[in-house]
């Protein structure tokens, strides 16, 4: 269980300094499938670096099944179980996928055992197992390699900023199947921060960010419906993303 105890961050500017989260509450339970949301700028983004460890809160306090984690690198909360999926992966020149999964799960693994990561982010393992990781993987691709070493890596949080972001439409219905499977199947917290309405429905809680702060949080029933019709913080809705 992640929790997050009053947390604030600001960046110095030339007059003073900006706010950009306002003591932020959230308690990110076991087997959680939560999705953050927000307009643009609300501080979705810093909230997913302050979890990393990539920021760090000017004040409050970030508590991991017990322990306080608040002063820990992205390295030692990395070790202690907390997975994070960029926005735009990363291309390691000259590894081929196989790599990436025994790297992921620390041990040298036999195709078949590597093959199974794979197949549960519904890539066609053969096709796949020795590619190299460059420009010839598409978008959609990179971002189901990327979650197969989540999976593999068998984090206790993982950490999904803007998964849909430049994929196309295809491979996102692709993407939000492995996002249900993992609902489904994974122990452990999914966080996802994203805009899409195909995302929301499938949240087991919804958090909106406005301004640096929680406005509304609570289960999908109770959340969605208000985000759709423009209450409780949603300006804006326009051909399936919601703000
Ligand atoms: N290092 C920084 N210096 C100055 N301003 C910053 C810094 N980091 C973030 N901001 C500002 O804080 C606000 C929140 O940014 P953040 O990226 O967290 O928003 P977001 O909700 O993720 O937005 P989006 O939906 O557009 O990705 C923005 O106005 C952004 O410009």
């Amino acid at each position: 269980m992640l929790e997050l105890k009053n947390i604030s961050f600001s960046v110095p500017q030339e007059t003073g300094s900006k706010e950009i989260l306002k003591n932020i509450s959230l308690t990110i339970g076991d087997d959680r499938f939560l999705v953050i949301t927000g307009p643009n700028g609300s501080g979705k983004s810093t909230l997913a670096k302050i979890i990393m460890g990539i920021e760090h809160p000017g004040s409050g306090s970030i508590i991991f099944n017990g322990e306080d984690i608040t002063g820990w690198d992205v390295t030692q909360r990395a070790k202690a179980g907390i997975g994070f999926a960029f926005q735009q992966p990363v291309r390691f020149k000259g590894f081929a996928i196989k790599d990436l999964i025994e790297l992921a799960v620390g041990k040298p693994l036999s195709i078949d055992e590597a093959c199974v990561y794979l197949s549960e982010v519904g890539l066609c393992a053969k096709d796949y197992i020795n590619r190299e990781i460059n420009a010839s993987l598409s978008g959609g691709e990179l971002k189901r390699v990327e979650i197969a070493m989540l999976i593999a890596r068998g984090v206790k949080i993982s950490l999904f900023d803007e998964p849909e972001a430049g994929i196309d439409l295809w491979s996102f219905q692709n993407l939000i199947r492995v996002f249900e499977k993992m609902r489904d199947r994974t122990k452990g917290a999914v966080v996802i921060i994203s805009h899409q309405e195909r995302i929301l429905e499938i949240a087991d809680t919804i958090v909106v960010l406005k301004g640096g702060e929680i406005t509304d949080l609570g289960s999908r029933d109770t959340i969605l419906p208000g985000l759709m019709q423009g209450v409780g913080g949603c300006s804006f809705h326009n051909g399936g993303t919601v703000f």
